[in-house]
């Protein structure tokens, strides 16, 4: 049985002449909440269209908790929920009519309707018309709504994109909550590393609709280890001292060479080597990326 709960190989997808999903290979562990990253324009709409079947992909390269989407397509659905571009809410109708529509709609006993609402936390304004909700209440009665057939995977497409710092941080424990409480399967997409970062549990990143990156938080986080920047007056020479001395260069540049960062005593025994040598160190420093310019560098690389 499969690990994931989706997973996509060499998946490729054109509009017209332009490619924009290119061999493409996603694997969304069950239980994460798998941040899906990348620019505008990377791919993650049409790839979250694709993963629900809104836009067509060749037999083989989509797999719905293991089994082809294209031969499933119903069953596969009925195990999705999903909150793709603006919510399906009528403005007229109440938060809670919203739900028991949808209810009627798809044969659910209304009776979850309050169930939605208390987890989205919109029950003190289950009576209010929906077009009044604020953009962050929207979003949550989306989330709700998309959840009403109790789905094992909800695929949520940019969910804070336009909220305020409150309305990111509501949908952000929301998620969690889903995850570790109800034990849903999250993906999330955004542009941005931050708004994802201290929520998803693995990362895939996209640019011009190829993945670049993917893997958990973890081996992103350890993708940042910090390094030491050396500048000397003779980086060859440098560079052979440090590799004898088992140093790991990670980059050259004009005038400095990078070296993953050990420790202290490390650092001052390789700085002592290189004076005996006779080199002239004019400067060390420690540098860490954070997962922003991490992300930046990532996507710009490509
Ligand atoms: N219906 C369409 N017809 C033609 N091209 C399209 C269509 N939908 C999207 N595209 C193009 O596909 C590319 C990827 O778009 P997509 O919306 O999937 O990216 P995205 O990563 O979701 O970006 P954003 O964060 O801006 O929503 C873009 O170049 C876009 O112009």
């Amino acid at each position: 049985m499969s690990n994931f709960a989706i997973e996509t190989v060499g998946l490729t997808y054109n509009f017209g002449s332009q490619t924009v999903v290119k061999d493409l290979s996603l694997q969304v562990p069950k239980g994460s909440i798998y941040g899906f990253l990348g620019p505008n324009g990377a791919g993650k709409t049409t790839t979250i269209k694709i993963l629900l079947n809104l836009l067509k992909s060749p037999a083989d390269q989509v797999f719905i908790f293991g089994k082809d989407i294209n031969s499933n397509r119903i069953a596969s659905l009925k195990r999705m929920g999903a909150l793709v571009e603006q919510p399906a809410i009528y403005g007229h109708l109440t938060g809670k009519e919203n739900l028991v529509n949808r209810c009627i709609l798809l044969g659910i006993r209304k009776s979850k309707c309050a169930e939605m609402l208390s987890l989205v936390g919109l029950t003190d304004a289950a009576d209010k018309k929906a077009g009044k909700y604020s953009l962050g209440m929207k979003q949550r009665l989306g989330i709700a709504l998309a959840l009403v057939s109790d789905p094992e995977l909800l695929l949520l497409d940019e969910p804070t994109n336009g909220l305020d710092p409150n309305g990111i941080i509501e949908i952000r424990n929301l998620m969690i909550e889903l995850a570790t409480k109800h034990q849903k399967t999250i993906l999330v997409s955004s542009h941005l590393l931050a708004e994802i970062e201290r929520t998803a549990t693995h990362v895939g990143i996209i640019n011009k609709g190829e993945l670049l990156f993917q893997g958990t938080i973890n081996d992103l986080h350890s993708l940042s280890k910090p390094t030491i920047k050396i500048e000397t007056n003779d980086l060859e020479k440098t560079s052979a001292i440090l590799i004898n001395a088992g140093a790991e260069i990670v980059q050259k540049e004009e005038h400095t060479i990078s070296i993953t960062f050990k420790n202290k005593e490390d650092m001052g025994y390789l700085n002592t080597l290189l004076v005996q040598n006779g080199i002239t160190v004019y400067a060390i420093s420690k540098e860490r990326k954070d997962l922003e310019n991490l992300f930046l560098d990532i996507t710009s690389k490509n």
